[in-house]
């Protein structure tokens, strides 16, 4: 076990106004929140993109593959310490699974953050107390939370991974909007009304309140 007391924070010599100077535009989390098809990946994917093309440093954190990675489930984990390993380190979707896969992120895209760069996350990170926590470890100004708000009847029509047929057949348990809650942001930043709207649209919206914001500079 870890004494934390013997922990220590340590500054370091470059800091992030000097990393921010270099690129021209400040850092921040672009968390995007909302359901299973709901169109997060693809807003923060066609976001990044124009970001890209207009010399703004951006990443992808996406919720499929953070959970093959970082946050894997306990069936993708093999440790050198046994069996225990996998299921004591393993994520899957209780509500305390996925505080831990917020509370992770919420560290991961900080630290992107630090180091200059717009970090966009996609998650549907459900509860509302679990993105407050990941907002008040951040500057004013740098947790910028964003409903994809489109409707449970609209993602599952879409339901690009035949997720929500098994959900209302029984095969998947705990699956947000079918049997487990998701609570809509209180204050977001921005809402994306996202089944009315292309993709392009909707990142625009998203550049127009950076720029206002003075995140990104007009011309970045
Ligand atoms: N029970 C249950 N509930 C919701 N979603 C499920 C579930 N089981 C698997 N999946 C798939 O996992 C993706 C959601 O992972 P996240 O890390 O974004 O979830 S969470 O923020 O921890 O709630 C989600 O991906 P997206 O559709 O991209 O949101 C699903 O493909
Ligand atoms: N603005 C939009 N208009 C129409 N279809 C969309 C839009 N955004 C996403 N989609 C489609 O909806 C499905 C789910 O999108 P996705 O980005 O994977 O959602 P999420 O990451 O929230 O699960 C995909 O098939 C995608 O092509």
């Amino acid at each position: 076990m870890t004494n934390d007391t013997n922990v220590t924070w340590h500054e370091h010599q470059v800091s992030r106004s000097l990393r921010e100077s270099m690129k021209g535009h400040k850092g921040c989390v672009i968390w995007f929140t909302g359901l299973s098809g709901s169109g997060k990946s693809t807003v923060a994917n066609t976001l990044d993109h124009k970001l890209h093309q207009m010399g703004v440093h951006s990443a992808v954190l996406d919720g499929d593959n953070v959970r093959h990675a970082l946050n894997a489930g306990p069936g993708m984990l093999r440790g050198a310490h046994g069996d225990d390993f996998a299921e004591r380190f393993g994520l899957g979707f209780t509500a305390m699974d996925r505080e831990e896969n917020i509370r992770r992120i919420g560290a991961v895209a900080h630290l992107f953050s630090q180091a200059g760069i717009i970090a966009l996350t996609a998650f549907i990170s459900p509860y509302r107390q679990d993105r407050d926590r990941v907002r008040r470890t951040m500057d004013a100004g740098e947790f910028i939370e964003i409903f994809v708000d489109t409707p449970l009847d609209v993602c599952e029509t879409r339901d690009p991974k035949g997720l929500y047929k098994k959900a209302r057949a029984g095969e998947i348990k705990n699956f947000t909007g079918i049997d487990d809650p998701y609570e809509a942001p209180s204050a977001p930043e921005l809402v994306l009304q996202a089944s009315e709207k292309t993709p392009g649209v909707l990142a625009d919206e998203v550049i127009h309140y950076l720029t206002t914001q003075g995140i990104i500079g007009a011309t970045a």
